[in-house]
């Protein structure tokens, strides 16, 4: 009788899981898992010993800004990733700007694909834009592969990504929701945020809480209930990404709850940092919605326990630091670098501090991801025939963060400095080890992912 032979075992962890957590030893075979059970027996070429480990599903990034091609200076495939990669991610889904060009038709789409098969440590999907000009082109990026169709409904900051207009936003939802991809938006009225801010401006009154004031929760408000109109109307599929409000989240609920498809995000920042901390840490903490009061934020986490706000995701959005260094604040670069600190802010703060269920984590940050982005069945769960996708985590390590633990292009986040409890130890795509006690292993090897079912091709029909 022959022994089965496992390319890789990993003993005695605990495995989070939305269903729950439990120990056991996880064996791998051709980058997939084949056998989860208390006790393996068999051989393996490797083995992990992970007895003091909880061994999390890695996380599946849904919205980061790597600003490659064009503005590599800014981040990069291959530091965004490896940030991720030391963060617990298993994979991300790019936005379509700040790349330059940005990702709106097959020509751009293709150079984004290069690059990021050439240099991505982990898995990745690509966010279509919708802008101004392009609906005819959603029908090739749909065919290419697109996790959806991102809009801004206010100024991206960038000359060559426009906001939508409604007829804009109305029509790519009617052509998406025949193409079968949903639309994300960032949810924000640009004609009330921009007004505000143009009188601010001219009254010399350009600092932080002049900022804060020009983008009040109502500009929010306002954007996701006419997205959600659309939707209704269209049928398309929306997701409104960085909620930052727990009243944007009720309303994306109580949409759902009529039957509207549509969901939603927040974000890290939003969870853990207020508008107090703004005025403290000053553009490294600047972001569009902007950071709110401690209210919105508590909000925010009910909905999160409850399971109303289903996602979290980076919105990592950096920049080199000198971007930030404006005397008027409505100049600084909008933004955040954070991607790397996701899962351990949610640990930190979540679970150590909050009691949230590590599940629930999971869910947030892995199995909802997948889902909700039609990623094929084998990703964002800890189960057998799935992707041998994990991020192994000492949950009681401590430590403080320090610029030099960062893997981005420009070491500068707002939780530099922080205390943190819960460290990732290790991550492993498909089987293979991309990061193990601080370093990045190479080389980049990360796979594309595309929505599944995948759109029949043109020519097939
Ligand atoms: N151009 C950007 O990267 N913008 C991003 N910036 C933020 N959120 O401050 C975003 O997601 O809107
Ligand atoms: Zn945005
Ligand atoms: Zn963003």
């Amino acid at each position: 009788m022959t022994m089965k032979t496992y390319d890789l075992v990993i003993r005695g962890g605990t495995l989070v899981t939305v269903n729950g957590i439990r120990r056991a030893d996880v064996a791998v075979v051709d980058e997939r898992i084949v056998a989860i059970s208390p006790e393996l027996s068999g051989g393996a070429q490797a083995v992990i010993d992970a007895y003091n480990l909880h061994i999390f599903p890695g996380v599946i990034d849904a919205h980061v800004h790597f600003n490659e091609p064009g503005r590599t200076f800014w981040e990069g495939i291959a530091s965004g990733s490896s940030a991720l990669a030391a963060g617990g991610a298993t994979a991300f889904f790019d936005m379509p700007l700040n790349a330059h060009p940005p990702t709106i038709d097959a020509a751009s789409f293709a150079e984004k694909l290069a690059a990021a098969e050439a240099s991505s440590y982990v898995d990745f999907g690509l966010w279509g834009g919708l802008v101004p000009g392009n609906i005819e082109q959603l029908d090739e990026l749909a065919e290419r592969g697109v996790v959806g169709f991102k809009a801004f409904m206010s100024n991206s900051g960038i000359e060559d990504f426009q906001a939508v207009d409604d007829a804009t936003l109305y029509q790519g939802m009617q052509r998406s929701a025949q193409l079968g991809r949903l639309v994300a938006v960032h949810a924000e009225n640009d004609q009330l945020t921009a007004a505000l801010a143009q009188e601010a401006r001219t009254q010399g009154r350009v600092g932080v809480q002049d900022y804060l004031a020009s983008r009040p929760v109502v500009a929010e408000l306002e954007a996701i209930e006419r997205a959600i109109t659309f939707a209704r109307e269209t049928g398309c599929a929306l997701h409104i990404v960085h909620v930052s409000s727990g009243r944007g989240v009720r309303l994306v609920a109580s949409a759902r709850a009529q039957g509207v498809d549509v969901s939603c995000e927040t974000c890290p920042h939003y969870l853990v940092l207020t508008e107090e901390d703004m005025v403290e840490l000053g553009a490294l903490a600047k972001c569009a919605p902007p950071l709110r009061a401690v209210d919105e934020q508590a909000a925010l986490w009910q909905h999160l326990f409850s399971g109303t706000l289903p996602m979290v995701s980076s919105d990592h959005s950096p920049a080199p630091f000198e971007m930030k260094e404006r005397p008027d604040f409505f100049e600084a670069w909008g933004g955040i670098s954070g991607c790397q600190s996701l899962l351990a802010l949610l640990l930190t703060e979540g679970y150590h501090r909050r009691h949230m269920p590590l599940s629930l984590i999971a869910a947030a940050t892995s199995e909802f991801v997948a889902r909700r982005f039609q990623l094929p069945p084998y990703k964002g769960r800890l189960e057998v025939g799935a992707d041998a996708d994990f991020a192994l985590i000492d949950l009681s390590a401590t430590y403080q963060l320090q610029s030099h633990d960062l893997f981005y292009r420009h070491a500068h986040s707002p939780y530099v400095g922080r205390d943190f409890r819960g460290r990732v130890v290790r991550t492993l795509v498909r089987g293979r080890t991309v990061f193990l006690d601080g370093k990045i292993m190479g080389p980049p090897g990360g796979h594309f992912l595309q929505p599944f079912p995948l759109i029949p091709s043109l020519e097939s029909i």
